[in-house]
Formats: C-alpha cells, sequence, structure tokens
C-alpha cells in the first residue's frame, strides 16, 4: 500500500495526516478540503516538518479528488464539528449530505479502497459512506472506540496514577452519551480494575467518559482533534503494518449483538483487508441491555438519514 487519502484538512484531518507521516508507513498522504488552498497550506506546513522530524513521508494538499487517485485507504473527516450546546446528531443534515458526496468522489478514483469514516454523527455517516461506496462491509468501517477508549483510559490512568500505557479497555455501543465503557473488561497490567478503585470512582469515570467529547467542546468552543486524529491514525497503521489488532470499531452488524443492519462500535480485528474479524463478546444481562439502548439511539438517527434521501 502506497497511498493514503485524509478528506477534510480541518483538525481532525490535519491531526491524522501529520501524525501519520511521523508514522513513515506510507509514501504518500493526500488531503483533500474544498478550500484547496487550504489542504494545500496544511500539507506543505505538515511536510516541512519532515526534515526535523525525520521522516520519509510525502503530503501533498488539493481540492481535486483526480489527485486522490488510486488511494489504498481513505480517511473521512469532512464535515462541520458541533458546538456548545449542541449534540452530534444535530451535525446530520449538514454532514449526511457532505460524507455521501465525498463518499461518491472518492470512489470515481479509487477502485477498493478501505474507507474509514471520522465525521459525525459517526455511527450514521459510516452508514452513509457505506451505501454510497458500494463497498464491503469489511472495508467501511468508523473511527470512534479507540478514542472514547483513550479518554476512559485517561481518567482512569489519572485516578490511579498509573501510565495509561498499562491500561486496557474495551468500550461498545454508538459514539454518543450512550456508549457503552465495559469495566468487566478493564485492566491495568492483567489486574481487574474493579480491584483498584471503588465502584463509586469507577462510575463517574464511566459517566465522565460517555460525555467526554461534550466536555472538550464545553472548553474549546468546537470539537476535540489530538486524540481523534491520533486514533485515526492508529487505525491507518494498523491495516497499513497488517497487524491485525483488536481496535473497537464503529462496524456493520448483521445479527451480532442481537442487532441487524446499523453500524456500531464492537471489537474488531484490523488488518490488511480492513475488518477480518468481528468479535462477539460473553455480555452479562445488564451490559447487553445497555448496549441495545445504544442502538435504539443510534437507529433513531439512522431513520432521520434514511428520510433525507440523500
Ligand atoms: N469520530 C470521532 O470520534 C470524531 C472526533 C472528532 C471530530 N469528529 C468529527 O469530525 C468532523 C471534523 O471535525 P474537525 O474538528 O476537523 O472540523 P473542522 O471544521 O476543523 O474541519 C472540517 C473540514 O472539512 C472541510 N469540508 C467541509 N465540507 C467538505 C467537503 N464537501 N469536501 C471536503 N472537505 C470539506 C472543511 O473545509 C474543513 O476544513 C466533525 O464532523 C466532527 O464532529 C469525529
Ligand atoms: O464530541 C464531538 O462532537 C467530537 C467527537 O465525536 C469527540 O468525541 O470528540
Amino acid at each position: 500500500m502506497s497511498k493514503v487519502t485524509i478528506v477534510g484538512a480541518g483538525n481532525v484531518g490535519a491531526t491524522a495526516a501529520n501524525v501519520l507521516a511521523h508514522k513513515d508507513l506510507v509514501k504518500e498522504v493526500v488531503i483533500l478540503d474544498i478550500k484547496g488552498d487550504f489542504a494545500q497550506g496544511k500539507a506543505l506546513d505538515s511536510y516541512q516538518q519532515a526534515s526535523v522530524d525525520g521522516f520519509s513521508t510525502r503530503l501533498t494538499g488539493t481540492s481535486d479528488y483526480a489527485d486522490t487517485a488510486n488511494s489504498d485507504i481513505v480517511v473521512i473527516t469532512a464535515g462541520i464539528p458541533r458546538k456548545p450546546g449542541m449534540s452530534r446528531d444535530d451535525l446530520i443534515s449538514t454532514n449526511a449530505k457532505i460524507v455521501t458526496m465525498v463518499t461518491r468522489s472518492i470512489m470515481e478514483h479509487s477502485k477498493n479502497p478501505i474507507i474509514i469514516v471520522v465525521s459525525n454523527p459517526l455511527d450514521v455517516m459510516t452508514y452513509a459512506a457505506y451505501k454510497a461506496s458500494g463497498l464491503p462491509k469489511s472495508r467501511v468501517f468508523g473511527m470512534a472506540g479507540i478514542l472514547d477508549t483513550a479518554r476512559y483510559r485517561a481518567f482512569l490512568s489519572m485516578a490511579l496514577d498509573v501510565s495509561s500505557k498499562d491500561i486496557q479497555a474495551m468500550l461498545l455501543g454508538g459514539h454518543g452519551d450512550t456508549m457503552v465503557p465495559l469495566p468487566r473488561y478493564t485492566t491495568v497490567s492483567g489486574i481487574p480494575v474493579t480491584e483498584l478503585i471503588g465502584e463509586e470512582e469507577l462510575e463517574a469515570i464511566v459517566q465522565r467518559t460517555k460525555k467526554g467529547g461534550g466536555e472538550l467542546v464545553k472548553l474549546m468552543g468546537t470539537s476535540a482533534w489530538y486524540a481523534p486524529g491520533a486514533a485515526a491514525a492508529q487505525m491507518v497503521a494498523a491495516i497499513l503494518r497488517d497487524e491485525q489488532r483488536i481496535f473497537p470499531c464503529c462496524a456493520f452488524l448483521e445479527g451480532e449483538y442481537g442487532q441487524d443492519g446499523i453500524f456500531l462500535g464492537v471489537p474488531v480485528k484490523l488488518g490488511k483487508d480492513g475488518i477480518s474479524e468481528l468479535l462477539e463478546l460473553k455480555l452479562n444481562e445488564a451490559e447487553m441491555k445497555l448496549m441495545h439502548d445504544s442502538a435504539d439511539a443510534v437507529r433513531d438517527v439512522l431513520e432521520v438519514y434514511k428520510g433525507m434521501n440523500v
């Protein structure tokens, strides 16, 4: 694989491109934005960092889809971010049109790319890209779970005063306030987290994680980008290296977890062909109920999208 395209040169897209270039895994990263000069500027600035930090990946910016031809992986970050007081779902009327149009344009120039969606509302925008691309479900998925578990791990790291590197965690469901962090699948260097932290404090961390995106929107007036950009780059790296890493990703469900025909966050294995396996955890009754509640919330937004006929 030699070419990655990132659509959207804004906060998340430019960060993902920059982090990816630092990993030095791919020959070419193209950043495309509707504002072409802006993408060119971001790419040029990023590439001027190459000699300082020592990477060879070449970054270019464009607004012309012809320059994305034969991309192996495409990351879609195009669209508007939310402002304080908004939910991710409020973005649907604008972003559904953008994501659909972007996906169609990408498919005109690349035959069989792997598409990673970042734009919000994530689970439904991933569905929109899946439908617009005509690609198999193994090649279209969304980034949210790595970010949401990263927040969960950060909060646990602060509470326990341990390195977040030693915290392993899993999280399911939609990328909204109904997401389902799983304390039963959280360990610190192999030690169940429940042996290290009290029930109340852990529950407070779970609740803070669920609202983690909103906390940052309130602080900054727009949504986050460092951790989201790095999370998207981590998914691209797992594909480029054919790592077969297990990450929580937004994937199409056809019966798994009792859900059919929607995209939702679940653990998957990622490698050179995209999703090679979807893992079904043995959830207890309470966890399954939270997963179903989250699916219901995503399904409500999916109905709005279907009614839009984009
Ligand atoms: N999945 C996640 O976990 C996650 C995390 C953070 C942000 N997001 C979402 O990612 C999206 C981008 O966030 P951001 O902070 O980078 O926003 P931003 O405003 O900084 O950047 C978005 C970019 O998209 C571009 N754009 C708009 N329409 C376009 C089109 N038709 N074609 C090409 N480019 C187009 C804009 O010009 C802009 O540069 C938002 O929808 C945000 O909610 C998702
Ligand atoms: O919160 C947002 O709107 C952006 C993103 O989904 C996030 O979780 O940071």
